[in-house]
């Protein structure tokens, strides 16, 4: 009755950003990711413990929407697994990186309660099935269940049931790639990715748009890590980061989660390129831009974060699947 599972953020290639239902979280569009390890979250799930539900994360007991958003997991599995009578869950969870600055926190977050709860509820293991109960956590939850590179399909059903994640490609297609983690700040962000894409599909201009393309921007993702083609794969992730930050500076009110060492770190990269490093650029709803090279040039990469004033840089490479550990939270 008790399993927990350590894993691993994903950092959007392609990204997600709004909702075709806000409930059921089905996206608008298809999107791409790549799973990043060493960043990862535990967590450590128990049914049949106390006698109400206990939810921590990071440290803290979660109320409100945060509480409301495990809940909605552990009940849907404790619906699933029917007459096995699971009773209150209690659930633990760390991360080994700050949470809701643009670093996918709730991706790893929701991956590992999904994994964890449907195992501590005696459910098989079925990619499929906690994928889709990871993105009622959080879309982009959904991508981190499995490791690699992994799209999510937006799906047809008006249930949810054909919105999933599937991997693409495992970790091992690609090991000399290489996502270095700017931090450049560790404050929480004042606009959650959820109401950020809200915002944007129901005032922002450029939305059509931004659907229209999303698709093919899919197919041409998988091409380009099919053929291991870094610069293709680069110059395609910053277009579509700008695009999809493009649709929140043109929302009502605007929304602009980049800072200014963001924005230095950007063009520090484009001066990089000149150079022959291969770097670009990815950024999430934070100010905390992602760089894409190789193993080669990840010292680079490293140093041209530096010295535009990130704190601290992490190294990531593909990381695995999320995974069951021997060893409990409490
Ligand atoms: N370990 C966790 N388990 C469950 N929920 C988590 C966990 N860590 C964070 N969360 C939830 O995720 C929320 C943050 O999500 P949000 O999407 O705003 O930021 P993020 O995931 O850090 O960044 P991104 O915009 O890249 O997704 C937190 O407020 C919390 O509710
Ligand atoms: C910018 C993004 O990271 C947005 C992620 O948004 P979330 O998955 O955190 O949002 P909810 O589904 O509302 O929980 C892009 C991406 O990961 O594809």
């Amino acid at each position: 009755m008790k399993a927990t599972v350590r894993a691993h953020p994903n950092l959007a290639l392609v990204k997600y950003w709004g909702k075709r239902d806000d409930a059921l979280i089905l996206p608008h569009q298809s999107s791409l990711s790549m799973t990043l390890s060493p960043l990862s979250v535990r967590t450590t799930v128990a049914f049949g413990v106390g006698s109400a539900d206990e939810v921590e994360l990071n440290g803290y007991v979660a109320k409100g929407s945060e509480r409301d958003r495990v809940l909605r997991v552990l009940d849907t599995v404790r619906a699933e697994a029917k007459g096995a009578k699971l009773g209150p869950a209690k659930m633990v969870s760390r991360g080994d990186f700050p949470a809701s600055a643009g670093l996918a926190s709730s991706a790893a977050g929701f991956a590992a309660l999904a994994v964890a709860a449907r195992a501590a509820a005696g459910l098989p293991a079925d990619p499929q099935a906690a994928s889709m109960l990871a993105r009622l956590g959080s879309g982009s939850a959904c991508r981190s269940v499995q490791g690699g590179f992994c799209e999510w399909m937006r799906g047809e059903r008006p249930d949810g049931t054909d919105s999933y994640a599937v991997q693409r490609f495992d970790e091992k297609h690609w090991p000399e790639l290489r996502m270095v983690v700017a931090i450049v700040s560790r404050d929480e962000k004042e606009v959650k990715s959820r109401d950020g894409m809200k915002n944007a599909v129901e005032t922002s201009p450029y939305y059509p748009a931004w659907v229209k393309d999303a698709e093919a921007e899919v197919v041409r993702a998988r091409e380009f890590l099919a053929k291991k083609d870094l610069q293709a794969l680069g110059e395609m992730c910053e277009r579509n980061a700008w695009r999809m930050h493009a649709t929140s500076l043109a929302a009502d009110p605007p929304l602009c989660y980049l800072m200014p060492k963001t924005l230095e770190l950007i063009h520090s990269l484009r001066e990089q390129r000149k150079k022959g490093v291969p770097v670009w650029f990815t950024l999430d709803a934070g100010p905390n831009p992602c760089i894409l090279t190789d193993a080669a040039h990840e010292l680079a990469a490293e140093a041209a974060a530096m010295a535009c004033g990130a704190t601290e840089v992490v190294r990531c490479v593909p990381g695995g699947d999320a995974t069951l550990l021997a060893e409990h939270l409490f």
